[in-house]
């Protein structure tokens, strides 16, 4: 059996992997040997096997006694522990949820149900390092990867709507926190059907101005909206947007780069990212065959048809927190021409964003 180091196992997308990986009975097929940096020596976690202790997370020849890592411990451990690892010689596979060595000449970042021709033939190169993919772009691909797939984008324009999971825990608390804070400014008034509403929607601005919380946000999103996500670029454009056309044309292994871009916005979701895409195809094609290309992308494409009351229910985080369907829908010629296709896509930022295609690649690596 393959020993399989676990790094970031207790955080966040790595609660989401855990929880995943003993789903699918990923545990009955490796032995599991889980790693921390603060807690070495504490009983290790049960997923259904004893694992003994934690080890140092840090312990280079610890590391180096594994077949595979799966870290999704975040980009600075990466940068300080992997350049050590293959330093001293280590040769195993690398798997990572952190996007620090995703642009690598010697990574592939996998989405295996779009992209298993890119990790094979890399596999048969000797490549030892695969990246999952920043939550946006794999939740792009794996909505509208049909298209791409038949050689049909001349290019996408992506404007997102991205939840607050996507910073992290204290992300999703802070907004729970705000969202409190609005409510309880106004509770009284809105027990009261008499209350003016004016009176309520000051009171509310005045919250939203001085007392909702924005330690990790940097500005109120609770009852708002952030119109930037991660660094700023020279370019004007965000690191956020900047990965859309790199890391999409990486991700598809394309030969002519399609342009990819647009704004992304944070938005009070808790962990569900939302596209608004323009694709201007290639192409003048009736709608039911781009549906029926969409739909063959892969097997968790949930397709929603372009009407309201389905539309409503259905492609919503409410709708599809928490589960690997992907929602594609809102699909209709645009006024722009025949050739401007919208959609609507939407998933579950910490599965197929983040744990999902992790977990996956292990499989890829156990000869599946
Ligand atoms: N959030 C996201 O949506 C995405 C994140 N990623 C990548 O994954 C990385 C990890 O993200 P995320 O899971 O959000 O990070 P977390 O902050 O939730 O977890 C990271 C580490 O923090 C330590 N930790 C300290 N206190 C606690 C606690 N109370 N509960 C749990 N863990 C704790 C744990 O390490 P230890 O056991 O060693 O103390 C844990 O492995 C990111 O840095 C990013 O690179 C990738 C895609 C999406
Ligand atoms: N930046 C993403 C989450 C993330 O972790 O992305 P990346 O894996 O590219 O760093 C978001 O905030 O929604």
């Amino acid at each position: 059996m393959k020993r399989v180091g676990l790094v970031g196992w207790r955080g966040m997308v790595g609660s989401v992997l855990m929880q995943r990986m003993q789903e699918e009975k990923d545990f009955d097929l490796i032995e599991p040997v889980f790693f921390t940096t603060s807690q070495a020596g504490s009983a290790a976690p049960n997923f259904g096997r004893d694992a003994g202790t934690l080890k140092d997370a840090k312990n280079i020849a610890e590391l180096k006694a594994m077949d595979i890592i799966i870290s999704c411990q975040g980009g600075d451990y990466t940068t300080e522990i992997f350049p050590q690892l293959r330093a001293a010689g280590w040769d195993g596979y690398w798997i990572d949820a952190a996007s620090t060595l995703r642009m690598e000449d010697d990574a592939v970042i996998i989405l295996d149900p779009v992209n298993r021709g890119v990790i094979d033939a890399a596999l048969s190169r000797g490549v030892k390092n695969y990246i999952g993919g920043n939550c946006t772009n794999s939740i792009l691909l794996m909505g509208v990867g049909g298209l791409f797939r038949e050689g049909l984008v001349d290019w996408v324009s992506s404007m997102t709507y991205q939840a607050a999971s996507g910073g992290g825990a204290n992300h999703m608390r802070e907004l729970l926190k705000g969202m409190g804070v609005v409510y309880g400014t106004v509770a009284d008034e809105l027990a009261t059907p008499a209350s003016a509403i004016l009176d309520i929607d000051r009171k509310v601005a005045q919250a939203i101005r001085s007392d909702v919380p924005t330690e990790f946000f940097g500005a109120p999103l609770a009852g708002g909206l952030i119109p930037w996500i991660d660094k700023q670029l020279d370019n004007g454009q965000s690191k956020e947007e900047w990965k859309g056309q790199a890391e999409v044309n990486k991700i598809l292994g394309t030969s002519e780069t399609v342009p990819v871009d647009g704004l992304c916005v944070r938005i009070g979701a808790m962990r569900c990212h939302s596209l608004a895409l323009t694709l201007k195809l290639n192409k003048d094609l009736p709608l039911a065959e781009i549906e029926s290309i969409i739909k063959s992308g892969n097997d968790w494409v949930k397709w929603v048809p372009n009407d309201r009351e389905v539309t409503v229910n259905e492609l919503t985080p409410a709708s599809i927190t928490g589960g690997l369907e992907i929602g594609v829908g809102r699909v209709r010629k645009l006024n722009m021409g025949p050739e401007y296709v919208s959609a609507f896509v939407i998933g579950d930022q910490l599965l197929w964003g983040a744990a999902e295609p992790l977990r996956r690649m292990l499989r890829i690596l156990l000869g599946e």
